[in-house]
């Protein structure tokens, strides 16, 4: 593990694992790195996790968790016992609920995995934000919470990477960026609304790319990937 070369997390969001299963036997731990969300979760369980962090891939389960402090602890216990390199709550859960999470993890291994706050979700811009009656822009939400996460002693959050450079002044070099929301130049969006081109993340402050469908919805993902990571000067 840890020995990937580049910064791009592959979201693996299918609903049959025989086709994640092809797309991964195409790609090698240091070609990028795998996240599994809630649709592959909830269909395959730890055992597709476990396929995947067998053959050497830093795997990101995106779990989102959010409920109360214990709940959340103990799912985020359950979760990096599968051996995952990163694991994320809801920022909106509260520092009580991100600290008792990070305590129990600390706890229990010498090296936990990464604990990742979720901000404000890509998919998301101003006015949805102020149709939860929030009234701040979803960038000022988004340093609000990131601020929380970082007050709870998380590693970093998950965010668009059009905030990474006020978070980095903010927060700090150390504290990691993971950014969804990224759309290659002409991909199509989808429902994201706070996107950003690898490229151009990356040199804003991004750590960690969080890309999905222009990869795995592609003809051929491994030149996508491939063309991703060349873009970055790293293939
Ligand atoms: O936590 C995440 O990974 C996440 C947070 C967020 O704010 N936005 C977001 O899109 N994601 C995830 O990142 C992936 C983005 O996929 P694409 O839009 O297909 O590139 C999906 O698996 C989402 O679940």
């Amino acid at each position: 593990m840890q020995n990937c070369n580049s910064p791009v997390v592959v979201a693996l969001d299918f609903n049959d694992a025989q086709k994640a299963q092809q797309l991964v036997s195409q790609l090698t731990p240091a070609d990028c790195r795998l996240k599994v969300g809630k649709e592959m979760f909830t269909l395959f369980g730890p055992e597709f996790v476990k396929s995947l962090t067998s053959k050497g891939f830093d795997v990101f389960l995106d779990l989102k968790f959010h409920d109360i402090p214990a709940t959340t602890a103990k799912a985020c216990l359950a979760a990096a016992n599968l051996g995952v390199w990163m694991l994320n709550v809801h920022a909106s859960g509260g520092v009580n609920m991100m600290q008792t999470a990070k305590n129990l993890l600390q706890d229990n291994f010498q090296n936990p995995p990464l604990l990742i706050g979720v901000t404000v979700l890509t998919s998301m811009d101003d006015q949805d934000i102020q149709s939860l009656g929030i009234q701040r822009s979803a960038g000022e939400q988004v340093i609000h919470l990131a601020g929380l996460a970082q007050q709870a002693g998380l590693d970093g959050v998950v965010c668009s990477a059009q905030e990474a450079s006020a978070l980095k002044s903010e927060f700090g070099q150390d504290f990691k960026l993971v950014t969804p929301g990224i759309r290659p130049e002409g991909a199509d969006v989808g429902d994201q609304k706070r996107i950003m081109t690898p490229k151009k993340a990356i040199s804003s402050g991004s750590d960690y790319l969080v890309i999905g469908r222009p990869v795995t919805q592609a003809d051929n993902p491994k030149a996508v990937l491939d063309a991703i990571n060349q873009s970055l000067n790293l293939a």
